[in-house]
């Protein structure tokens, strides 16, 4: 896959305060990227000096391998804030009037209320929409020029419960057309949810990027005592080849297992040595837990 934008060591001082430091990320086509982050960790800052609206102090970015430019720059949709809709206008009036600004055929506008579920509604107020409705109109807006990148910041916050749902799932659908999308969100559980590739930030410095499924591992923790003395348990469990580490803790082994490999595997290992094991206790690991501790990493 190609990147369709690269940054490479943004920093970014507000008077006193670093907002950035040295970010350097790759987002590649297709993916649904997610920049997580507590507030004020620097995520907006990140979206608004790719999109040119705030200026970096040191770095450089390329979308699609090129600078932005005019050409570069319709390429891309942005949801930075949300927009003001005229409540007594209708969605579909509301999208014409954008594009009009935009410079957009308003033929787009019907295929894009179309593609965040609003063709039916198109006809009603804007005031009687929902939360998530407004929402969806919004990404609609976006979604004008028929971009090949959207870019949102925190696209669910302040949503209900079924909002939440809603714009999740049109950035599901969005993304299984082909389209990129970059967002960011404090929420853990819905880069997880929603997000194939993350990068994690923390006052201003980048701490984890890559793949979710590589940086939120799924591999439990399994403490493991009886059936042998502990050094030989402990050896037994480092000679496996589907164990990532082992270690003496508090009369127990405690044993991390690669990815996707299943606690009842290291019973039958042990039972093929001759060792019955007296007690295994699988402990999953929280998502809040492997966040901690990637944003307590002092290193990427
Ligand atoms: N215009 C500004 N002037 C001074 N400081 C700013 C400005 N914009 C942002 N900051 C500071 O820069 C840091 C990063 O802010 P940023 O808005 O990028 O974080 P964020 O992760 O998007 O958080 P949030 O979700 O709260 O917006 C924060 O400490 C913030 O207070």
């Amino acid at each position: 896959m190609a990147d369709i934008l690269e940054i490479q060591g943004i920093s970014k001082r507000y008077g006193a305060v670093q907002a950035l430091d040295q970010v350097s990320l790759n987002v590649p086509q297709g993916s649904i990227y997610g920049l997580l982050g507590p507030n004020g960790s620097g995520k907006t800052t990140t979206l608004g000096i790719v999109l040119d609206v705030i200026n970096a102090s040191a770095g450089t970015f390329r979308w699609f391998g090129q600078p932005l430019s005019k050409s570069t720059k319709r390429r891309i949709g942005a949801l930075l804030e949300t927009p003001n809709f005229y409540p007594y206008l209708t969605g579909e009036e509301n999208l014409r009037l954008t594009a009009e600004v935009k410079g957009v055929a308003p033929a787009r506008v019907g295929e894009a209320l179309q593609t965040v579920g609003l063709g039916n509604r198109r006809g009603d107020k804007f005031k009687g929409y929902s939360l998530g409705m407004k929402q969806r109109l919004a990404i609609g807006a976006a979604l004008l020029g028929d971009p090949e990148v959207l870019v949102l910041d925190e696209p669910t916050n302040g949503l209900d419960p079924e909002g939440i749902a809603e714009v999740r799932r049109l950035i599901l659908h969005i993304a299984s057309q082909g389209k990129t999308i970059v967002l960011a969100s404090h929420l853990l559980d819905e880069v997880e949810k929603v997000c194939t590739h993350m990068a994690v930030l923390r006052n201003g410095k980048l701490k984890a990027q890559g793949p979710v499924s590589s940086i939120l591992a799924t591999n439990d923790l399994v403490f493991l005592n009886g059936g042998a003395p502990l050094e030989t348990l402990l050896q037994t469990a480092l000679a496996l080849p589907f164990v990532a580490e082992a270690r003496l803790t508090d009369q127990q082994i405690q044993v991390t297992l690669q990815n996707g490999v299943d606690s009842s595997e290291l019973n039958r290992a042990f039972f093929a040595q001759g060792i019955a094991l007296g007690q295994l206790v699988v402990r999953k690991k929280s998502l809040e837990s492997q966040f901690l501790e990637i944003i307590k990493a002092d290193h990427a």
